[in-house]
């Protein structure tokens, strides 16, 4: 059984090596130091040309209540063992850092800062887990979500995750990110409650399985409810589910929106077709075709290919649990720490280049061109520079530097938004649908070729100059410094 504590926080929902950590810099005296942190991925999910962000109303509600209660306290002491004098540094602990982040619904793309922490090292370290446990999760899910939209058109799409997700906060998170990424509604009721979804749904085989035949089941649902869509594939879909679900649709008349049919089952192209001709022949032209059963934007684009003539598709398990690519792989990574009171930026090295981190504090631009507001790609500076007073911009690819290119008459806009400044919440959030409409309007922006869902054009991520020259420099210091040792 699970253990309830009324003073229950989430600041425990972090790897015990962030608090171990905190432990030494604590003990060194080195807490306090200032570190910037950066959240990047690597590889783009799903091998898309863009990723939805998503997440950060979860952080923001979680580093605002972030601090330790007497439970986690006493959870720490009693079985973790730290010692009081450590542990009476944690009770008094709250977050004091400005985090820098990409707003929810922008498109953001690999190897370029998503968000950025800022503050003391301590504060920093704590909270890596958690960050990236919101933002790799919700970033996938309104990614797929983006990814299954962009083939359905102007059809209508529902989520119906919830009983495949990965547990209960999965599906309620994943259907806000899915939302985001342009999904409809959701069936999820919590979903609709929490965060103002639409939610909608039809009715399962079990109502049909009660009553033993389709009319006896659709009769008992039209008397019960004004908005009908009947499940027709219980027994068989053209004999007995369709031609059942026009007679009651016939006997009730005004009584009920027979808003349509749902199929769960089948060659789904071929019944749909069969379908729509019943539909149309019975009257009911506006009577609509849901479809649901292992959809994901592959089996729906074929179908569509196919003729199909569905036009609300529901979409679970291949949605909420991303099922052709379970995680994203976010990571936080330190760019930068004070030392002898000077920031100090530093890096990660690999023998691969594509995995060698950016040194410094860093903005990302996003260039679009002023004559028709499409993306040029993103520009990474170091902190302190601003493309906005340049006339010009010379962009190249940061591995390949003989990709280049150089952009005039451009709008700059900054992706990192400041939310929290100094552990003050900063940034004015807002509604659902704001977020969804700019995921919206940022996937306009962007040119087709990033948007193809198969083997689509790498966005640009370049880096400045005076970026590039940091990296550069840096990587020659280390290089050098690990060349001098001797054991
Ligand atoms: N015309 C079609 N073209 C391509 N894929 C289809 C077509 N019709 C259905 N599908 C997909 O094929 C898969 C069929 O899966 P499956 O064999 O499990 O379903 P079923 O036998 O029709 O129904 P049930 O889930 O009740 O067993 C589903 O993912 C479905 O979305
Ligand atoms: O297939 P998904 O994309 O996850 O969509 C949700 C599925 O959940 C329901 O099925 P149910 O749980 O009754 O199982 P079944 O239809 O697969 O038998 C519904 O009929 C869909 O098929
Ligand atoms: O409302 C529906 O039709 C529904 C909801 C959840 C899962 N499958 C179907």
């Amino acid at each position: 059984m699970v253990k309830e504590f009324p003073d229950d926080t989430l600041t425990l929902h972090t790897d015990a090596y962030q608090i171990n950590m905190i432990q030494t810099y604590w003990n060194k005296g080195i807490h306090n130091k200032t570190a910037i942190f950066e959240v990047f991925f690597r590889n783009m999910p799903f091998d898309n040309g863009y990723a939805v962000f998503a997440g950060l109303d979860r952080i923001i509600d979680y580093i605002s209540n972030l601090h330790f209660s007497e439970s986690d306290i006493e959870y720490l002491k009693d079985v973790a063992g730290y010692p009081d004098d450590f542990l009476a540094y944690l009770k008094d602990f709250h977050f004091r850092g400005t985090i820098r982040s990409a707003v929810e619904g922008d498109l953001v793309f690999n190897n370029e800062p998503i968000l950025q922490v800022e503050g003391p090292l301590a504060d920093c370290q704590l909270i890596e887990t958690a960050l990236l446990n919101i933002v790799n999760y919700q970033t996938l899910i309104a990614t797929k979500a983006a990814r299954i939209k962009s083939v359905v058109g102007s059809d209508k799409l529902l989520e119906f995750g919830t009983r495949r997700a990965q547990e209960m906060d999965a599906a309620l998170w994943g259907t806000r990110a899915a939302y985001i990424g342009g999904f409809d509604a959701t069936s999820n009721v919590r979903a609709g409650k929490k965060f103002g979804i639409p939610v909608s749904g039809t009715h399962a085989h079990a109502l049909v399985q009660y009553y033993m035949n389709d009319y006896d089941a659709f009769k008992a649902y039209a008397t019960t409810h004004r908005d009908c869509v009947f499940l027709v594939d219980t027994f068989d879909t053209l004999k007995s589910g369709v031609p059942n679900a026009i007679r009651v649709a016939k006997e009730m008349g005004d009584k009920i929106n027979f808003l349509g049919v749902r199929i769960d089952s089948g060659d789904m192209a071929y019944l749909s077709k069969r379908v729509r001709e019943q539909l149309d022949e019975a009257g009911f032209p506006n009577a609509k075709i849901f479809a649901s059963n292992d959809l994901d934007e592959k089996t729906i684009q074929n179908l569509k290919m196919q003729g199909a003539k569905i036009e609300v598709w529901g979409v679970g398990t291949k949605l909420i649990t991303a099922y052709d690519q379970p995680a994203l792989g976010a990571v936080y990574k330190m760019v930068s720490i004070e030392r002898d009171g000077k920031m100090v930026d530093t890096i990660k090295l690999s023998n691969n280049a594509e995995k060698v981190s950016t040194p410094g504090k860093k903005q990302v631009w996003r260039i679009s061109r002023n004559s028709d507001g499409k993306s040029e790609g993103d520009y990474i500076t170091l902190w302190d520079e601003d493309p906005r007073v340049e006339e010009s911009l010379y962009m190249f690819h940061p591995n390949y530097t003989y990709i280049n290119k150089t952009v005039t008459d451009f709008k700059a806009r900054p992706v990192l938004q400041t939310i929290f400044e100094d552990g003050k919440l900063v940034y004015d959030r807002p509604s659902l649908a704001e977020i969804k409409e700019f995921a919206r309007r940022s996937l306009d922006s962007l040119w087709d070729e990033y948007k193809r869902d198969l083997n689509p054009q790498d966005y640009p991520v370049d880096l400045s100059q005076d970026c590039y020259d940091n990296k550069v420099a840096i990587i020659k210091r280390v290089r050098e410094y690990v060349g001098k040792l001797k054991f």
